[in-house]
């Protein structure tokens, strides 16, 4: 194991043992402690015998319990981001930090082990099992983590109640709407407490009503399970809601706001 890994290790476990210093800089200063951080990116893919620039140096930070979005036309490059945050992928220029872990120098193995402890993932189809329960969809979710058989009845229970499904645990997905098919899939993401959730297009195939309950749940789980999620969408309704905005136009980002302050 490389030694980069193992002192990230012993700083994560002293941060579970102290959780206050994980909202405090290394340097004792009152800025909070980013989750994420992003510099320099870039991401070609060879098509046609040539380069294809996608991403042309993408600067970014996701802190502690916060909804950021990245919007942008259809082929920008938000999904390309999105699977370089969530270390499916690894940029060809610049640094991803995850917490302590340098993602652009980590090997495929390591970003998956990461990858499965600290991070949920959330997709546009849902991605249920479609012969399995609300409950058994979750269960699953943590049988896949490792997390023991024994803590597996209360969280998985805790988690459907949580976003609102406390009365359809034992539903399958062709029983249950699409809205509510998709807080199963937040559900499920959530179960093994990954501090960050990543959202391709999660309200795509929802209504108007159904895709403002999705965002009501993720807004009640970034306060109560301590996690940040990162969502793409097209839909400026969804933006009020969010902490941050990212613009993307042809791999870059245009414009950041905080739609709080306009
Ligand atoms: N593996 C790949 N090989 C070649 N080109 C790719 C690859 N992955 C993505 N691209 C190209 O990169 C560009 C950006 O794709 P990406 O999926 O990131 O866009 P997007 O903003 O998420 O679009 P959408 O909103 O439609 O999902 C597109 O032109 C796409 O064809």
């Amino acid at each position: 194991m490389l030694r980069w890994l193992q002192s990230a290790k012993r700083e994560q476990q002293a941060a579970a043992a102290d959780p206050e210093s994980l909202h405090k800089d290394s340097a004792q200063t009152d800025a909070p402690v980013r989750l994420l951080s992003v510099s320099g990116v870039e991401r070609s893919f060879p098509v046609g015998g040539q380069q294809l620039p996608v991403l042309k140096g993408i600067e970014m930070s996701l802190y502690p319990n916060q909804l950021v979005m990245l919007k942008g036309r259809s082929g920008s490059g938000k999904t390309t981001l999105l699977n370089l945050i969530g270390g499916l992928d690894q940029p060809n220029k610049g640094e991803i930090m995850f917490k302590h872990y340098p993602f652009h120098l980590c090997s495929d193995d390591e970003r998956t082990s990461i990858r499965r402890k600290e991070m949920g993932f959330i997709f546009q189809s849902f991605a249920l099992m479609p012969l399995l329960s609300a409950w058994e969809n979750v269960e699953l979710a943590l049988r896949m983590a490792d997390v023991p058989r024994s803590e597996w009845k209360a969280r998985t229970a805790h988690c459907l109640e949580l976003v609102g499904l406390g009365k359809r645990m034992h539903h399958r997905p062709f029983e249950l709407s699409g809205g509510e098919q998709q807080r199963v899939a937040i559900a499920k993401a959530i179960a093994h407490r990954p501090s960050l959730l990543l959202a391709d297009e999660p309200t795509a195939e929802l209504d108007s009503q159904m895709g403002a309950q999705v965002m009501a749940v993720f807004r009640s789980i970034i306060q109560t399970e301590q996690v940040t999620i990162c969502m793409t969408t097209h839909d400026p309704t969804m933006m009020e809601v969010a902490d941050h905005v990212y613009e993307m136009v042809d791999g870059r980002f245009i414009h950041t706001q905080t739609p709080a302050q306009g």
